[in-house]
């Protein structure tokens, strides 16, 4: 009998540990485009799910932007049903006519389908094939915009998707092990041309800023950058955890946060209470900035009396003597909208610190 590559078993042994507390109510599974990493996640289980007690199977969204996406998507159906997967679905997508740039809207529209596809299945997990390189380029992405602690976090191995576990077992596999696992097993991935479009920043840094980083000062950075998002990710839970006894804590009896507890608590502490105080107002977290965690610290710590700062989402927050409040300026003065000013506010859809 052949000897099993070593990529094949690695990404196998990852993909086990993976799964191996998780459920096993409903099938896991494989979010797969195709591309060498999803396709080396979705081979890999096949083998390992009905060897522990599961069963796997894939769902392939077409985004219907490319010439010949559907031809593509059915022919990794084909395969997937050929591999043992059950179930196996084809999902077509509307793109155009979402909000955000191209990319934003195509990972929209997909996360979307496949959230409804993974419910409806009642999945134990959705797997994606995000790798340890994806991690190295999203760290490294997020240190260039000056992101704190959460953004270096990178990617989490785990998260919740509308109830269903959203699961990244190749988080320390690295790219080139996937394309090999694929060669070794018989496969020909698909290579998307938008990870090779040099009008995304993520397609730069891995064409270019990778491969010098690894260069410049070794094979080791790629595992080293994924080190760090790992490490993050652990103080960012203990520092969340501090933030949410904090929260607790500064609630005013009258609503609203009391200022003073707040500004005796860390500055690394205070932001994220604001942060988290301001998603729970309602405040979308991909549209919330580090300017406007900053400028809800201003009404705590450098008081001059100013007017209300504004959140997306259509909220305002004032100061009213001892308390931060919020309100919709739609109804809270009982007349029309308050408008925005024109200036002076943070702008929206930039991910910022903490
Ligand atoms: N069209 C799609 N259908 C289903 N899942 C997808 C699709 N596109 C991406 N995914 C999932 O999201 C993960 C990350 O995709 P992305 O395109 O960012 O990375 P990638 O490194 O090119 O991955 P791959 O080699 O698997 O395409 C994929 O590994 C896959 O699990």
């Amino acid at each position: 009998m052949a000897a099993l590559a070593p990529p094949v078993a690695a990404i196998r042994v990852a993909v086990r540990r993976a799964i191996a507390d998780l459920p096993a109510y409903g099938p896991v599974l494989v979010a797969c485009s195709g591309g060498a990493d999803s396709l080396a996640l979705a081979a890999a289980a096949a083998f390992v799910a009905p060897r522990t007690g599961r069963t796997a199977g894939l769902v392939t969204v077409d985004h219907g932007l490319q010439d010949g996406s559907a031809q593509r998507a059915e022919a990794v159906a084909r395969w997937a049903e050929r591999a043992g997967l059950a179930p196996v679905e084809v999902v077509r997508v509307q793109v155009a006519g979402r909000p955000g740039g191209p990319e934003a809207a195509a990972r929209e529209a997909r996360y979307q389908a496949l959230t409804e596809v993974a419910v409806r299945h009642r999945a134990s997990a959705l797997l994606t094939g995000h790798t340890r390189d994806d991690q190295a380029e999203t760290v490294l992405l997020a240190l260039a915009r000056g992101a704190g602690p959460r953004g270096l976090a990178g990617m989490p191995a785990r998260r919740d998707l509308a109830g269903v576990p959203l699961v990244r077992p190749l988080l320390e596999i690295g790219r080139q092990e996937t394309r090999a696992a694929c060669v070794a097993l018989g496969l020909t991935p698909w290579e998307d041309p938008h990870n090779r479009d040099p009008a995304y920043a993520r397609s730069r840094v891995r064409a270019d800023v990778l491969p010098v980083l690894v260069r410049t000062l070794g094979p080791g950075v790629l595992d080293n950058l994924a080190r760090t998002a790992r490490l993050m990710a652990a103080d960012n839970e203990l520092l969340d955890e501090l933030a949410g006894r904090a929260l607790t804590g500064a609630r005013h009896p009258d609503g609203g946060l009391a200022v003073k507890v707040l500004a005796d608590l860390a500055p690394a502490l205070r932001g994220r209470v604001l942060r988290s105080w301001a998603h729970e107002l309602g405040a979308p977290p991909a549209a919330l900035s580090h300017r406007h965690v900053a400028a809800l610290d201003m009404l705590v710590t450098a008081w001059r009396g100013q007017r209300a700062t504004y959140l997306p989402g259509g909220l305002r927050v004032l100061r009213r003597a001892d308390r931060l409040v919020s309100e919709d300026p739609g109804t809270a003065l009982g007349g029309p909208a308050v408008p925005r000013p024109p200036s002076g506010q943070p702008p929206a859809g930039d991910e910022g610190g903490g």
